[in-house]
């Protein structure tokens, strides 16, 4: 079976830890699954989430993203630009820019033209429901709104995966149950999801819940 991501023995210290941040953890995540990684603050969630994006160097262990092992950064970046989106819970969009620009940012690069650029641009941010507001720049969107566009810029390459990093963090009930909704359609629609979060009630609505407490990982019932 090819899993979206496999990740094998990963092992990240920090300077100045009583204990790893990962300490062998290994987690297969099927195609098209919807995964929630939990756990205490500090516990090695977000660690975890960026080494199955290939942001962190490891210790020992690896990750295979569709089958395929990524060696060096390189090789990482084009993968990340074309199967990966990721979403952070601040959600680093660039306050100079309007919605649409910087839902185009990532695929700069990637689609050569700009036109076809925008339109899926245009696309991404319809499917969060956000093309009213496509000309406005981040300052006159609410929470829940900028960090729909954080969803729709993740989206901008059609990524097979979506990993995200406390989403719905700062957000309130209704947008953060707005943000779980649109993450479960794009589950429905096939894209594999894996969500870092603090919060019970969404992890009860994803497939599965791997709980992380001091580096080690464990299954959830
Ligand atoms: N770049 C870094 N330099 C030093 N220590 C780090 C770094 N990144 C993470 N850590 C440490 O590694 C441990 C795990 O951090 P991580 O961010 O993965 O935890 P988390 O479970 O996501 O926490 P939170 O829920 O508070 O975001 C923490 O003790 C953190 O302080």
């Amino acid at each position: 079976m090819t899993f979206a991501i496999e990740a094998r023995g990963l092992v990240k210290s920090f300077p100045g830890m009583e204990h790893p941040a990962l300490d062998h953890v290994s987690l297969s995540v099927p195609e098209g699954g919807m995964l929630a990684i939990t756990g205490p603050s500090g516990s090695g969630k977000s660690t975890a989430l960026y080494a199955m994006a290939g942001l962190i160097g490891l210790e020992a262990g690896s990750v295979s993203v569709q089958g395929k092992t990524p060696r060096g950064r390189a090789d990482w970046a084009r993968l990340r630009a074309r199967k990966i989106g990721l979403v952070f819970q601040d959600d680093w969009l660039l306050p100079t820019l309007s919605a649409v620009q910087n839902v185009e940012m990532p695929m700069i690069g990637v689609e050569r033209s700009a036109s076809a650029r925008i339109a899926r641009a245009q696309a991404a941010l319809a499917e969060v429901g956000l093309s009213a507001h496509a000309e406005r720049n981040p300052a006159g969107l609410s929470g829940g709104e900028r960090q729909r566009v954080a969803i729709a810029r993740a989206l901008a390459n059609r990524p097979a995966i979506l990993l995200a990093d406390e989403p719905t963090g700062e957000l309130d009930t209704a947008n953060s149950t707005r943000v779980v909704e649109l993450l479960k359609g794009l589950n429905a629609a096939g894209t594999t999801v894996v969500i870092v979060t603090h919060d019970p009630d969404v992890a009860a609505q994803c497939g599965r819940e791997v709980h992380i407490v001091d580096g080690k990982l464990e299954e959830m019932a």
